[in-house]
């Protein structure tokens, strides 16, 4: 897409797995290995609804398939309740990393709402050290092959917006790169956490917002035209703007032209969006026709554990589905480091340093 290469070279599955990749919306507590909730949660005494690693994780796939993002996110009841220890804080958030590293990634900001894990009374600052440190071992045990950041989550259903944006600035300069809203989109607009928004905007802060996944354009609008969100948390259904003929021929609405023309990062989470109702198909998602018009896309996993996902898995089914070649997962996966909360001069680094240069070594191989 964005080459001078004449042959395109759809990439083998393990091409995807050794393409350098970027991952801008990976949440903490949808990403922990099966294993690792079954020990914590013996710790803790939570009761889980199944008991080997293969069971749960089996039933987090299934039980998030529901077509409903509120019951999807219910299964995180499951992952939150065993994250409320500096320990157990740590050790997830070391083995995300790990597994980061293992899927091929170079560059993630990773999300979780700090205020989930005060049931046991750590303070807001107590937890984001505590996942600081378990990201710090892991991003030193892999000697240089990934950088992460933060990003600071507030529930959209409660009212501590302002509390954690406050959070994110105070940390901005030790791991923590920007902040977001989540949790159920209907009922709770973004225009609802206002002030936390406009008081980045003063702080020169970056952030995101989970906007057009469950609910449509007036979300998206909002997210962008009245709390300026730097980019769209899924904006999928900023596909409801667009109009395609029969004869091919494509109508931007005026909110879907402004997202396409100031270049608004779309966190697109294919799997995700499947399971939630959002798209009915990996082969139907709006990633195929934003990608064709060029809208700034970007490929994520959202949760791994509910969406059993990895970026390998994302990409290998954008891949079948619409036959996306190398030259496209670097256009993806450079859209995304361009649209990083990290300086300027860091995303140039990693895009000259390590995404070309990776990409290029697979396009040597051939196909
Ligand atoms: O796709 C999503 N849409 C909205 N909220 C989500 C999504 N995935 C996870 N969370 C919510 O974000 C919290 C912090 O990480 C999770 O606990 C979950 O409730
Ligand atoms: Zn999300």
């Amino acid at each position: 897409m964005s080459s001078t290469r004449t042959e395109p070279i759809v990439p083998t599955a393990s091409q995807v797995a050794r393409a350098p990749k970027v991952v801008l919306h990976d949440h903490l507590d949808g990403g922990l290995r099966p294993a690792t909730v079954l020990e914590l949660a013996r710790e803790v005494d939570h009761a889980l609804p199944a008991d080997t690693a293969e069971s749960l994780a089996q039933w987090f796939a299934e039980s998030a398939d529901s077509g409903s993002l509120e019951r999807y996110l219910e299964t995180f009841q499951h992952t939150v309740a065993v994250m409320q220890t500096a320990p157990a804080l740590t050790r997830v958030a070391r083995e995300f990393v790990e597994d980061l590293v293992a899927d091929g990634v170079v560059y993630a900001e990773v999300r979780y709402a700090p205020e989930q894990h005060v049931e046991h009374g750590l303070s807001l600052d107590e937890v984001v050290a505590a996942v600081k440190q378990g990201f710090d071992e892991a991003v030193n045990a892999a000697d240089g092959a990934i950088v992460v950041r933060q990003l600071l989550t507030a529930m959209r259903h409660q009212a501590r917006s302002m509390e954690i944006a406050e959070l994110a600035v105070a940390w901005r300069d030790r791991g923590v790169a920007g902040f977001d809203i989540a949790g159920a989109e209907a009922g709770y607009p973004p225009t609802r956490h206002l002030d936390a928004f406009e008081y980045l905007q003063r702080e020169n802060g970056y952030f995101t917002i989970h906007a057009g996944e469950a609910f449509g354009l007036p979300s998206i609008w909002q997210a962008l035209q009245w709390c300026g969100a730097d980019r769209l948390g899924h904006g999928v259904r900023i596909v409801d703007d667009i109009e395609v003929a029969d004869d091919g021929t494509v109508t931007l609405g005026r909110l879907a032209a402004y997202v396409r023309d100031r270049r608004v990062p779309l966190e697109l989470c294919p799997a995700s969006n499947v399971q939630t109702g959002a798209a009915s198909s990996i082969a139907e998602h709006p990633i195929g026709l934003l990608t064709r018009l060029r809208f700034r896309v970007t490929v994520n996993t959202d949760n791994r554990l509910m969406s059993d996902t990895s970026m390998t898995k994302e990409m290998t089914a954008l891949v079948d589905a619409f036959g996306y070649t190398l030259d496209d997962l670097r256009w993806f996966t450079i859209n995304a480091m361009k649209s990083a909360f990290l300086p300027f001069d860091e995303r140039l680094t990693i895009i000259d340093e390590v995404i070309k240069p990776g990409y290029a070594a697979l396009a040597a191989e051939g196909a």
